[in-house]
């Protein structure tokens, strides 16, 4: 297994080289099971066959004889003759090229259409996008075959009318198919990575969705080509399609159909050459499927941790100690099958420029929610409002997405939990890297690659240079992280977000990265928003620490006065249910007792009064405000402003039991 200072003795030497063979590997063993050797071999000779046939028989397809008209098979003609005496034999075999060649062309123009459809309303305003959308769900409906039937006549008879018509016919079921595939890409963090780094829709989707897709749609192109054939072979026998003197598998099956009592052979060959053909383009798909088909998409999107990075440009005026973001009554909602739900309940905070500010809280708080709120990735039908919501001073709420771009794309930085999901899994590292310096900064690719290089160096990424040409999955999970935070120190990141940034490292990994942190937050006064449900780890990086429940936030303090001073019953919960050095092993360890409520069943008062051993009757009808607090033997007006509660019978600094914690209980 990969180390995470030297890398992965394994895969150290020659990123896209291991990754080549590992695929020539696959496609070698899949060659040799049943389905891959059919595949391979029935493919290899109709492609010979429609290469060499036109050119070998052509001429002796086209020869007509009078004398031996319609005839059944016999040692001259082994598929008997047609109507004007030439040989069948000849015709099927010369008809590959055709059939063949018009199959690709419709199943080309599908797929292209199908791509162009699927993706255009993650780049078209939305209106617009929607309503391609509803285009694509009603042609869905309509089995393509009746399509096809429907363009082909619009479009007139003959092949290229019908190349149009099955190929119109193919699309909606790939855009269907591109839209799904797009949209289980689009949730991934190196999406949401680039997106805070301002890589606009376009090239979002060019460089980061599509190639993560292509492999899925490739196969189903495969499959999808047997089809058209079989499609096509149907219009031509209806004779809609390709029109004499040309002739392909459809037409000669018309006409040997009118005798097939008679003779069966002319009817039967073009019959089983489409059949064949088609089983050859299924049975590759399904080969293609096994060797890198949607297994790989998904193992590839696998493990790994990741950052959001930005170039220079924005307001550098703050002084040490001024609000890098200010939150104000930040609210989130989603519909809800009963209404709307609000997961995020009136948020506020402020971040300085410097500060490391940690966000705790059990799952579901609403601590995500709120990274993701104040970064713009909360996606409709997500509903974001703020009293204030701003970064650097301006208002994130109320600033055209393309003027945001480059003030996050180069002063916002994001560190995500999953390495793997963090980055682009088909792009090299640098190369993700240097599109930052390349968007935001105007570098040339060289220049760019640089300081892309310079920036993996900056946090200690051994051999950089070749390294920043490998891949996501050549990276250990600690150095995709630590690349994740050079990728924001490709521009000058004044704020940090990291969620969870540690949750998928071992300990000693999590502890460099932390570390790491605290390198650039010192060398760069860069504030960090740190969200993770361990206390711990958050009282010892950080200065301040804001507890959440239930979407909002019931305690603000300084982390130093954590374990002593905390007041809010909550919050001695969560630290009575972390284990030290003095908790007794013998026993089963304390948990909040209880659950916090769900976002469509809030209580009407205090959300944690259910789980609070100090409820009364008023926290169960009135909500309480975080209110600044002192302590008890230094009730300075600057203490108070560092610390605020939100609870009507806040615990005593002596440190009486706080909440309901029991010892092996069911939280
Ligand atoms: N897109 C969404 N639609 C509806 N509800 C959502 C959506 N995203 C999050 N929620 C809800 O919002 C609540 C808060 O989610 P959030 O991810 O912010 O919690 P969290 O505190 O970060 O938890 P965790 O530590 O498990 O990540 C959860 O109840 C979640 O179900």
């Amino acid at each position: 297994m990969g180390t995470d200072q030297g890398g992965r003795t394994g895969t150290d030497q020659g990123g896209r080289t291991g990754k080549t063979s590992a695929r020539r590997s696959r496609w070698w063993a899949v060659a040799r099971t049943p389905v891959g050797a059919c595949a391979g071999g029935l493919l290899l000779a109709i492609t010979v066959l429609a290469v060499l046939a036109p050119l070998l028989w052509g001429d002796q397809a086209a020869v007509v004889d009078t004398s031996a008209i319609q005839q059944g098979p016999s040692e001259a003609h082994p598929l008997g003759t047609d109507s004007l005496g030439r040989d069948l034999l000849y015709r099927v075999l010369v008809a590959t090229r055709l059939s063949l060649l018009l199959a690709l062309a419709a199943t080309l123009l599908g797929v292209s259409l199908g791509i162009l459809l699927g993706a255009a309303p993650s780049v078209l305003p939305r209106r617009t996008g929607r309503l391609v959308t509803a285009v694509v769900n009603i042609a869905v409906a309509f089995p393509a075959l009746l399509l096809a039937l429907f363009f082909a006549v619009v479009f007139g008879v003959g092949a290229k009318g019908a190349v149009l018509a099955i190929g119109l016919a193919t699309a909606p079921a790939f855009a269907r198919l591109t839209q799904t595939l797009s949209a289980s890409v689009a949730g991934k963090d190196f999406v949401a990575a680039a997106r805070v780094a301002g890589v606009g829709r376009f090239r979002l989707l060019v460089r980061h969705v599509l190639p993560n897709i292509a492999e899925p749609l490739a196969v189903n192109a495969t499959i999808g080509a047997g089809s058209a054939l079989l499609a096509f072979a149907g219009l031509s026998f209806l004779g809609l399609g390709v029109q004499a003197p040309d002739y392909d598998w459809g037409r000669l099956l018309g006409e040997g159909l009118n005798r097939i009592y008679l003779t069966p052979a002319p009817a039967l060959a073009p019959c089983v050459a489409v059949v064949v053909t088609g089983l050859a383009f299924n049975l590759f798909g399904e080969a293609a499927a096994a060797a890198l088909g949607v297994r790989t998409l998904s193992r590839r999107t696998a493990p790994a941790p990741a950052p959001v990075a930005a170039p220079a440009a924005a307001p550098d005026s703050l002084e040490a100690g001024e609000a890098v973001l200010a939150v104000e009554d930040l609210r989130v909602s989603f519909p809800g099958t009963n209404g709307p739900i609000t997961p995020v309940r009136g948020v506020s905070f402020l971040v300085r420029s410097g500060e490391a500010v940690g966000v705790v809280g059990e799952s579901g708080s609403g601590k995500s929610l709120t990274a993701m709120a104040v970064s713009g990735l909360v996606e409709p039908p997500g509903q974001v409002s703020a009293g204030r919501l701003e970064f650097l001073g301006t208002p994130l709420l109320d600033t055209p997405q393309r003027a945001l771009r480059p003030l996050l794309g180069t002063s916002l930085a994001l560190v995500f939990q999953d390495p793997m999901t963090s980055f682009n899994p088909v792009r090299g590292i640098g190369r993700q890297l240097a599109e930052v310096a390349e968007e935001h900064q105007q570098l040339g690719r060289k220049a760019a690659h640089e300081r892309a290089v310079d920036r993996l160096r900056a946090v200690r990424i051994p051999a950089p240079e070749r390294r920043a040409r490998q891949y996501p999955y050549e990276f250990s999970g600690g150095m995709r992280q630590r690349a994740m935070i050079g990728m924001g120190l490709m521009g000058d990141p004044r704020l940090i977000i990291a969620d969870e940034p540690t949750t998928a490292l071992d300990v000693t990994v999590q502890r460099q990265v932390l570390r790491l942190l605290g390198e650039v937050r010192a060398a760069r006064d860069t504030a960090i928003l740190l969200i993770s449900h361990d206390v711990t780890v958050v009282a010892q990086t950080c200065d301040r620490v804001l507890v959440m429940y239930a979407g909002r936030i019931v305690e603000d303090l300084p982390a130093a006065d954590l374990y002593e001073r905390a007041r809010h019953p909550y919050t001695r919960a969560l630290l009575a249910a972390v284990p030290d050095l003095g908790t007794d092993r013998d026993r089963p360890l304390a948990v909040i007792e209880g659950r916090p409520p769900e976002p469509d069943r809030m209580p009407q008062g205090c959300a944690f009064a259910p789980r609070c051993p100090r409820a009364d009757s008023r926290c169960l009808a009135e909500s309480p405000e975080p209110e600044p607090v002192a302590r008890r033997e230094d009730r300075r007006e600057s203490h108070k402003e560092t610390h605020r509660v939100a609870c009507w019978h806040p615990v005593e600094e002596a440190g009486e039991p706080a909440a309901k914690t029991v010892a092996g209980g069911t939280a």
